[in-house]
């Protein structure tokens, strides 16, 4: 296809303008290819940016597009690390973990170390400056630089009151400002103050940006990495390929045998950026993936059958909608099957102690004695979060689910934690706790006190379901909040729906259980009754 064919009429905006250059220096890229009836697309009608269409039918494992590894921006390709040798290879630096503590607490020193992460940053910010039109050098990036988002709907750059819209969703918890200023303010400031030529080679003194500007470039670059990155196998690898995903997927890695994720051990990787595999968008049913299987290029292909005018999307993983908007900005309704929620264990504790009160006059020094004791065995590490879930199937080898996610059980480690901390009760509390023994009656106390604290959990939130629900009708009707609070509120709401889904589970299996301790009451009554007389009659025998 001719690219000039888009364009309308000889006036192009400035992003129609940006993907006629940027496609038109990908297709002149040696070994590059694009499917001819694919379309990059705006797509910003439905606030997704750009995106690639399908304009003609496309087959199931047709090759929509190729791009040869040496115009992907990584720590082997761009000349940056040859430059400032000295930062970008220190021992271990790419496996190290960024936030240690240790790290934190060391006094600061030079060069500052580096991972994946700050490696990628630091390269798009040198990358950055050398596609200024001021820049007497130019970037062979440029195009696709200029491309690049330079606003984002993610979380780290909402303002207080649209973070305060997520109410009590455990992503409030993880947008991480903090450590991002930090990570910025450690690893990548340093290095450019250390090196303004390599950085800035023309510019007076007086136009070399403030830190300020420069963390504020820094925050887009982390977060335009956060969003369109990929995880790459590193070039000097022995080891085979690792499967195509994005790098923050790692619980979507390995466990499947389906063609668009292999199964193998984790390979050591870097992080790059891949000019036209990240205009793919994403869903949680999708049609194309990338494959990373060959050494000189990687390829998008078609997994099944795509109709003109369909979108090819491509997979993110099994993201709950809390962490699809803090990484990439976005919700769609097809990931709301994986949401999840963090319930604490304090809640939970919450509601069994006062059981035990009411059942069995657990007093405050078993209480305090019983958690002395479960740390000085130090056999049980007691958690002090659990994720809810829904069971839910991946989607199969063509990218489409087939089955309703439900929630069906609470998390195995929670059970685990109260049947221990239960029977940790009885042992420090003695003959007045000696009913916890029977499973029936553990597990009653159990499901009572989660069902109690998952209430809590649900009112935690400022608005009810309906409520939302009602906010988001009048959005569709054009009456609606900002986009981000839209978003916000779908991502509590997806929560609160998973904590009634919750509710009714817990609640159902907490009748069972009543059944059955009831019943086994009875019996027991019974047989006591029927034993009672049975001394009297041994007695008048006797
Ligand atoms: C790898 S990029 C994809 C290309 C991007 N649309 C663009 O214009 O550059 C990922 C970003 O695309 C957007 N995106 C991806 N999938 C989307 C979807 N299904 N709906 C809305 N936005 C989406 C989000 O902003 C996300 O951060």
């Amino acid at each position: 296809m001719d690219v000039e064919m888009d364009i309308d009429g000889g006036h192009l905006d400035d992003f129609a303008r940006g993907t006629h250059d940027f496609l038109n220096w990908f297709r002149s890229l040696p070994g590059a290819t694009f499917h001819e009836d694919t379309r990059i697309e705006d797509l910003r009608g439905k606030n997704a940016g750009r995106g690639i269409i399908a304009t003609k039918p496309i087959e199931p494992e047709t090759v929509l597009f190729t791009i040869p590894r040496d115009s992907i921006i990584s720590t082997s390709t761009s000349e940056l690390p040859t430059l400032l040798p000295e930062v970008f290879k220190q021992p271990d630096n790419a496996e190290e973990d960024s936030d240690s503590e240790s790290e934190e607490e060391q006094a600061p020193t030079y060069p500052p170390r580096q991972d994946p992460w700050t490696s990628l940053i630091l390269i798009l910010i040198y990358e950055h400056f050398r596609s200024l039109p001021t820049s007497p050098s130019y970037s062979r990036w440029a195009p696709y630089l200029s491309i690049l988002p330079s606003e984002f709907d993610t979380p780290m750059f909402w303002t207080l009151e649209e973070v305060s819209q997520l109410q009590a969703s455990s992503l409030v918890s993880k947008i991480g400002k903090d450590k991002a200023d930090a990570m910025i303010r450690t690893k990548i400031l340093p290095v450019i103050r250390r090196n303004p030529s390599v950085f800035f080679p023309s510019a007076s003194t007086g136009s070399i940006p403030s830190d300020s500007e420069i963390t504020s470039l820094a925050h887009k670059m982390g977060s335009a990495i956060m969003a369109y990155a990929f995880d790459l196998e590193k070039e000097d690898s022995d080891d085979q390929p690792n499967p195509a995903h994005n790098p923050q997927d790692g619980d979507s890695d390995g466990e499947e045998e389906d063609s668009w994720i292999e199964d193998q051990p984790p390979k050591p990787s870097q992080m790059a950026m891949v000019p036209l595999a990240d205009i793919l968008n994403s869903d949680a049913e999708f049609n194309a993936f990338i494959n990373h299987d060959s050494p000189t290029h990687l390829t998008a292909l078609s997994i099944r059958r795509i109709e003109p005018g369909e979108e090819i999307l491509n997979y993110y993983g099994p993201l709950p909608s809390s962490e699809l908007l803090r990484r990439y900005g976005y919700v769609t309704p097809k990931h709301t099957r994986y949401d999840v929620v963090e319930l604490s264990w304090e809640l939970v504790a919450k509601y069994l102690r006062q059981a035990l009160i009411t059942k069995y006059n657990l007093t405050e020094d078993t209480w305090q004695k019983t958690h002395q004791k479960i740390q000085n065995d130090g056999d049980f590490d007691l958690e002090e979060a659990f994720v809810l879930e829904r069971h839910s199937e991946d989607p199969d080898s063509t990218g489409q689910l087939t089955s309703e996610a439900v929630f069906a059980s609470l998390p195995e480690d929670l059970s685990e934690q109260v049947k221990y901390l239960l029977k940790m009760i009885k042992k420090v509390g003695g003959p007045e706790f000696e009913k916890l023994g029977d499973k029936d009656i553990r597990n009653e106390i159990y499901l009572d006190a989660v069902l109690k604290a998952l209430k809590e959990r649900e009112g935690e939130y400022g608005t009810t379901v309906e409520e939302d629900e009602r906010i988001l009708d009048e959005a569709a009707n054009g009456n609606g909040p900002s986009r981000r609070v839209q978003m916000a509120v779908w991502v509590r709401m997806g929560e609160k729906k998973l904590l009634r889904e919750a509710q009714k589970c817990v609640g159902d299996k907490l009748d069972e259980v009543r059944a059955k301790v009831s019943a086994a009451a009875s019996t027991t009554s019974a047989k006591r009754s029927a034993g009672g007389e049975e001394p009297s009659a041994k007695r008048r025998r006797g």
